[in-house]
């Protein structure tokens, strides 16, 4: 099942700098390890923003509900998950 998931960073203005460099750094290697898996199909930066766009690949809402709340950044994200289904014009067989 494909989803579209926006996220957008809200770094807390409290927090210090080096520990907010620890948190995204375990998001990378976290980010990274699941796009080697093919959960995690593409990440963009939204341009001008602290944001991204990315496509995940899971089998479920469950799947992709639990993979979310076990971001690093996840205390400090908006998230918004749009499903997604095969478009009838796509040729692109990996759509679905
Ligand atoms: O920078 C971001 O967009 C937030 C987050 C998502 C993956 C990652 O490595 O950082």
């Amino acid at each position: 099942m494909l989803y579209q998931v926006e996220m957008v960073v809200k770094p807390p203005k409290e927090m210090d700098a080096s520990t907010f460099d620890e948190i995204k750094s375990r998001e990378k290697s976290y980010s990274q390890d699941l796009q080697r898996q093919g959960k995690w199909r593409h990440i963009w930066r939204i341009a001008g923003q602290y944001a991204n766009i990315s496509i995940f690949d899971v089998e479920s809402h469950e799947e992709l509900h639990n993979l979310l709340l076990a971001l690093p950044l996840y205390p400090y994200m908006d998230i918004t998950v749009t499903p997604l289904c095969r478009h009838p014009s796509s040729i692109h067989e990996s759509d679905c």
